[in-house]
């Protein structure tokens, strides 16, 4: 298979710190796969399905409210967090194409201004989200750690440069994704429901519905097919963490396009765990070999935002 499957439960969430011994199998495991195709399942997270279930369920909730409810929690664009609700065509994940027919609800800062939807219209929206949050933030950590040791490095050298995730001195959000049905829409000559691109941060956490549907870009330059595999959870290298490896690890292009003719009625839901360093540090390269300059993590993720803003007449960002 392209896209390994590795076992996570040796340092599965609520494993203890675990001897690097112990370790070394899933190791050599993820590096292989960072480094090949920059995508692999983890399995035996510890994060549950049910857990995924949830989230995806009231989502779904969130995603059916009326537009001016929705409205009421707009991502604020000219802001350096990405909080917020952000509606169908808004963002084009690729220049070449019209917008992203995709809606999304971005959670980056937890303890920030963000416009929750009223208590109301979903009681449990927010308690979901954040709890989501605080899971995906735990494993991430744990596989930036097995990503450091996997280089050779110190444990923790990439963790310690990740801890402000969930203030807002990091950009890290947690992204609900709601792809609706399409039948009802009118499709635009070249859209899709998101366009090829790579992550931006370090690397990204994502969950799928079993619509399936996200491709990914192997080392040939062909698009193939990352299913859902129920209980696991999709790991892929952004474009920071290639950058901060000298080109060791890979940030790979991916996307998804739209369902075949029989699935037009079909809605699609993702969740993604976008990953970045605090705003505040300096990404040079891990091995020393000054590959590229050393970079302020906020300011490349800015950067990034910018040029796409450039490309597209439309709103294009993924954090
Ligand atoms: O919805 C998906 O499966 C992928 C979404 C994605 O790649 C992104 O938003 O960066
Ligand atoms: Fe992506």
């Amino acid at each position: 298979m392209d896209i390994p499957v590795v076992n996570f439960n040796a340092y599965k969430l609520g494993e203890d710190q675990i001897p690097d011994e112990r370790l070394s199998v899933m190791i050599e495991e993820i590096k292989q796969a960072f480094s090949g195709n920059g995508f692999v399942y983890l399995e035996n997270t510890g994060i549950e399905q049910q857990e995924v279930n949830r989230v995806m369920d009231v989502s779904k909730k969130f995603f059916h409210l009326p537009e001016d409810t929705k409205k009421l929690c707009t991502r604020n664009s000219d802001h350096e967090n990405f909080n917020g609700w952000v509606s169908t065509e808004t963002e084009r994940l690729s220049p070449q194409r019209p917008g992203d027919l995709k809606e999304a609800f971005n959670v980056s800062a937890i303890d920030s201004e963000l416009k929750w939807p009223s208590d109301a219209a979903i009681p449990e929206f927010q308690e979901v989200l954040d709890s989501f949050f605080r899971r995906c933030k735990a494993l991430a950590l744990r596989v930036l750690e097995v990503t450091a040791l996997s280089l050779g490095l110190e444990r923790d050298f990439f963790v310690s440069k990740h801890r402000l995730i969930g203030s807002n001195k990091n950009c890290t959000t947690l992204r609900t994704l709601y792809y609706p049905p399409l039948q009802k829409l009118t499709v635009k000559p070249n859209q899709v429901r998101c366009g090829e691109h790579s992550d931006y941060g370090s690397l990204t956490l994502l969950f799928q519905d079993e619509s399936g549907g996200l491709e990914v870009m192997n080392r040939s330059g062909q698009y193939i097919s990352a299913p859902c595999i129920p209980g696991t959870v999709l790991v892929n290298i952004a474009d920071l963490m290639q950058r901060w490896t000298s080109d060791v690890l890979v940030s790979t292009f991916h996307r998804v396009l739209l369902p075949p003719d029989d699935k037009m009625n079909t809605s699609r839901q993702s969740v993604a765990f976008f990953v970045h360093p605090d705003k505040d540090e300096i990404i040079s390269c891990c091995d020393g070999s000054n590959k590229y300059p050393p970079v302020n993590a906020l300011q490349y993720v800015m950067g990034r935002v910018d040029v796409s803003y450039k490309n597209a007449n439309s709103k294009n960002l993924s954090v």
